[in-house]
């Protein structure tokens, strides 16, 4: 990569793809193409780019380039500037003025797009109105899932009755619950980010994105504190998270002192000097502190942490060893460096480890990585993972699997009530975080598996419950025949396999998956998936969380990891995973899923459906949409006369609801799951969002 070639601070001179952007590159992948969006400090490195990139070929194709934003540009200059009023009234031109006091476009006249409107587009309604309107889509969803179900149902199989009863309730798939509000409203986030750059008149600039790569909003308020930078700062992220502490702790909720602030900082010091980074990040740390202090009233600043991300511009070049994504969000790996802050608070949690944030939720404290998933909306949190145990019908009989468990928030609250937690997340950071979340509250019963849930789930429920087969061979010879099918049928051929899917096909046509459950265990457990073994099947221990030491649960928690690293590569199984395996005699086997927006993998849906012993399933979603697709899959009858998988290609532009419908004719044929009660959780007031919660039973 040629030096002159890396993008920097943008200009507005004509010709430069972005203007008054940050620095930064991107790839987006549109109908089979990548585009990458780079800016450039001047006019001739953006020409040497240009031919450099004419003389470069991807994939045996010429690169195309194009102006990326000229023509948004022209047309946000033409619908009007767009400005700053999150917190201000709409619409107004005193809000749309920026709150350093500048002129520019941004500051001429009212704005059309404003940053309330994009982030908050239901602040215009009153809080009752915003949770009619989500519960309504919710109940659209259900009546996609019922018409799609419908649709994907098989010929030759009569439709089950939650189909063809649904018109009796207005053709949702089953009830829906209402809507559970937010305890809190307004400033109910523990977490914020923002955009650092410049604004369209050339301003640095704290706040939000409107839209692709359009500029930056002025913030009020936050940027205050953060306004201090040199000219050469090259930040482009600023996440903002507080901890809130819930009822019990310290503090009263809703009084400003209730939270303590840790400000954590995305930087790309790709090309800077590092004595000039140095010395931006001694005057960003005193700016930051003189900032908080002089607050009214003053921000407890606990922590500044800065994550260096060097993303460079190859993207363009597709070199496939560098940056690819579509987002400027940092890997969870990237270093983290925490800045010296004075002695603002020396409170347990500041003396601690300030590169972590703690905060609370059902009486319970979590220790969390800065990057580690943590629902925004702590008190709501609470409030939607009650509403999960409650639906799942647990009891100390249960194996619970929490699936996609990140820092075994929903396991670790429900703990107590079940008699062991099997927690499966891939960030094994976060992996780390739940061991040290259970060690801290002093829990025994659960253990965290670090892992692709489609990789690792299928061996865990052939752990724990034993295999599909021999469950349905046990059905089969008591002739309580349940509508299962063959058992090839079981482990047949999965598109998009996990190792563990394959490995069982593989094993039991080899027949080395034979009728002893130990050996099977065993066999499964060869095979490795990486686990933090830590499964003791016992009831919670009563052990304070004060009393536990966080330096011992740090030595502890590292250890788990060093555990879990091992088992990557490949070490042999311990007898203590046998015995935990064979130990653990449950009656009630539930899964709560809470998987990220795209939903769960077709691996983990077929997974859970095949497997007999799996008959209730709580799924929580921030994206109903991919709810939809997936509730499809687990619920829509399956045939003899399966077809044989087909791939994708050919379904590349199908809605997540049709490449469903695909899915559901090669679904191994299994008794399907019958949607029971819906229910909205509104986590996010003001947005556009909320999560949706659906229980499943067989
Ligand atoms: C919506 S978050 C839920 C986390 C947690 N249940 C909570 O409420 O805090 C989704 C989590 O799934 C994890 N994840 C994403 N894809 C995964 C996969 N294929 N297998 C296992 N975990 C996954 C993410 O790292 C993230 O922690």
């Amino acid at each position: 990569m040629q030096k002159s070639f890396l993008p920097s601070e943008p200009t507005t001179e004509k010709g430069t793809c972005r203007p008054q952007g940050i620095s930064y590159a991107v790839a987006k992948k549109k109908k089979g193409m990548t585009v990458g969006f780079v800016t450039f400090e001047t006019v001739e490195q953006l020409r040497n780019a240009v031919e450099v990139l004419k003389e470069n070929q991807s994939g045996g194709k010429q690169i195309k380039i194009a102006d990326a934003n000229r023509r948004s540009h022209q047309k946000l200059h033409s619908e009007g500037p767009v400005s700053n009023n999150g917190a201000a009234t709409e619409n107004s031109s005193d809000a749309a003025a920026p709150a350093d006091g500048t002129s520019g476009p941004e500051a001429a006249g009212a704005s059309k797009r404003t940053v309330r409107d994009a982030v908050t587009p239901l602040a215009h309604m009153t809080y009752s109105d915003q949770l009619e309107h989500k519960k309504s889509s919710v109940a659209q969803l259900l009546k996609k899932l019922t018409r799609n179900a419908k649709k994907a149902c098989p010929a030759d199989v009569t439709l089950p009755d939650w189909i063809s009863n649904a018109k009796q309730i207005g053709g949702l798939s089953c009830k829906l619950e209402g809507i559970l509000e937010s305890p809190v409203i307004d400033g109910y986030r523990n977490k914020c980010e923002f955009s650092v750059g410049h604004s369209l008149a050339g301003k640095k600039t704290v706040g939000f994105m409107l839209g692709n790569f359009s500029y930056h909003a002025y913030l009020r308020g936050t940027e205050l504190i953060i306004l201090g930078f040199g000219a050469n700062s090259q930040l482009f992220g600023l996440i903002m998270r507080c901890a809130v502490s819930s009822m019990q702790y310290k503090f009263p909720v809703g009084s400003t002192t209730d939270k303590l602030y840790f400000l954590y900082f995305q930087v790309c010091s790709t090309g800077v000097d590092e004595v000039l980074m140095k010395d931006e990040f001694a005057k960003l740390s005193k700016t930051l502190v003189q900032g908080a202090a002089t607050c009214s009233p003053p921000l407890p600043l606990t922590t500044i942490v800065v994550q260096f991300v060097n993303l460079i511009c190859v993207t363009v070049l597709c070199d496939s060893s560098d940056h690819t994504g579509i987002s400027n969000v940092a890997p969870a790996d990237c270093p983290l460096i925490p800045l010296l802050v004075p002695e603002v608070d020396q409170s347990e949690e500041g003396a601690v480890d300030k590169t972590r944030i703690h905060d609370h939720i059902s009486n319970l404290r979590f220790s969390l990585s800065p990057t580690a998933f943590f629902q925004v909306n702590t008190l709501a949190a609470e409030r939607l993972y009650t509403l999960a145990g409650d639906w799942a019908n647990l009891n100390s009989d249960t194996l619970l699997f929490d699936v996609c468990c990140g820092t075994g928030t929903i396991g670790l609250t429900l703990a107590h009530r079940v008699g062991m937690v099997v927690g499966i997340e891939m960030n094994e950071s976060a992996v780390v975080d739940a061991q040290r979340n259970a060690l801290i509250n002093g829990i025994k019963n659960c253990r965290f598996v670090c892992g692709k849930a489609e990789d690792v789930m299928g061996s865990l429920l052939t752990e724990y419950l034993g295999s599909p087969q021999q469950h349905i061979a046990a059905s089969e010879s008591n002739s309580e025949v349940n509508g299962t099918g063959k058992k090839e049928d079981i482990v047949g051929d999965a598109e998009n396999n996990g190792k563990s899917t394959e490995s069982l096909t593989e094993k039991n046509e080899s027949g080395e998956i034979n009728e002893d459950l130990d050996d099977g265990i065993s066999k499964e457990l060869e095979g490795g998936h990486e686990q933090c073994n830590e499964a003791v099947c016992n009831q919670n221990s009563e052990e304070a969380s004060s009393l536990v030491n966080e330096e011992s649960v740090d030595a502890k928690a590292a250890d788990c990891s060093e555990h879990t690293k091992t088992r990557k590569e490949g070490s042999s199984i311990s007898k203590n995973d046998v015995l935990a395996a064979t130990a653990c005699q449950f009656k009630n086997f539930v899964a709560i899923v809470d998987p990220p927006r795209a939903g769960l993998h077709p691996t983990v849906i077929k997974v859970l459906r095949t497997h007999p012993r799996i008959r209730r399933l709580v799924y929580i979603s921030c994206n109903p949409d991919t709810l939809v697709a997936n509730a499809i899959e687990l619920c829509t009858p399956s045939t003899e006369h399966r077809e044989k998988n087909k791939g994708h290609r050919g379904w590349r532009n199908m809605s997540s609801a049709g490449l469903a419908r695909q899915r559901t004719k090669s679904m191994p044929n299994s008794e399907p799951f019958v949607p029971k009660r819906a229910m909205a959780v509104d986590l996010f007031p003001h947005t556009s969002h909320c999560e949706m919660v659906m229980l499943f039973e067989r």
